[in-house]
């Protein structure tokens, strides 16, 4: 069953985002064990985190990982990890242990993309979506053959969306997540939020735990 949309008030967007983050983060703490949240990127997850960051979360058994990035350095302003650094670990003071970077600067990717799928959890507890105006989210574009893995849980791809050379997790891995929080806003999105909430055939539509939260530009109100 394909949860409903979240509807917020552009300005509360940021804040409810963070609060579920927090209440899912928090939920699968229970017992003491270790949680695992995977981030995405994009413009509007980056202000989430830094909202996030603030919130009460006993982030010592947090475990930092990555939905996608794209084959840059970490210090490249495209990088995802710069993003979640300077919005998340920075100001939580993360040790780097609790960090499972995508090493994105690696020339070999898809020997990168394989190295990385060993250090993945059996089951990610926590992600963070995007979703493209093409219906995209992580690095799994329309009509890509990376839709139809079945078996690898981190692939390097080529997408439409600059850079073109990404690490991705893998619907297989999206789909067992256990809490998955979509983010999106503004008008621009409107017409993918339909299809999307519809469940047509496009990546963004796959991961059907997905809790789409967005602004009332991007949910047409
Ligand atoms: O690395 C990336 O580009 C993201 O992981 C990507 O999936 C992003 O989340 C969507 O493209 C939405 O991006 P915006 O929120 O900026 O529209």
């Amino acid at each position: 069953m394909r949860p409903g949309p979240i509807v917020v008030d552009k300005e509360a967007l940021v804040g409810e985002a963070a609060d579920w983050l927090a209440r899912a983060l928090n939920e699968c703490v229970t017992g003491g064990q270790r949680v695992s949240l995977a981030l995405s990127g994009g413009s509007t997850p980056g202000p989430v985190y830094r909202e996030l960051a603030k919130r009460d979360v006993p982030w010592a058994l947090v475990d930092f990982y990555f939905v996608d990035e794209r084959f840059v350095p970490p210090d490249h302003p495209e990088s995802n990890y710069l993003l979640a650094e300077e919005a998340l670990f920075k100001p939580l003071g993360v040790p780097v242990h609790q960090i499972f970077r995508m090493p994105g600067e690696r020339a070999d990717r898809d020997e990168a993309a394989r190295d990385y799928e060993k250090l993945l959890p059996r089951v990610m507890d926590v992600v963070v979506l995007g979703m493209g105006e093409d219906g995209h989210t992580a690095s799994l574009f329309p009509g890509g053959t990376s839709l139809k893995e079945k078996e690898r849980r981190v692939l390097a791809v080529v997408g439409p969306k600059p850079p073109p050379w990404r690490m991705t997790l893998t619907l297989p891995v999206l789909q067992s997540a256990r809490k998955v929080l979509g983010l999106v806003s503004g008008a621009g999105k409107r017409e993918m939020v339909k299809r999307v909430l519809a469940g047509e055939d496009l990546p963004a539509a796959k991961v059907e735990q997905t809790h789409w939260m967005m602004d009332k530009a991007a949910a047409g109100q």
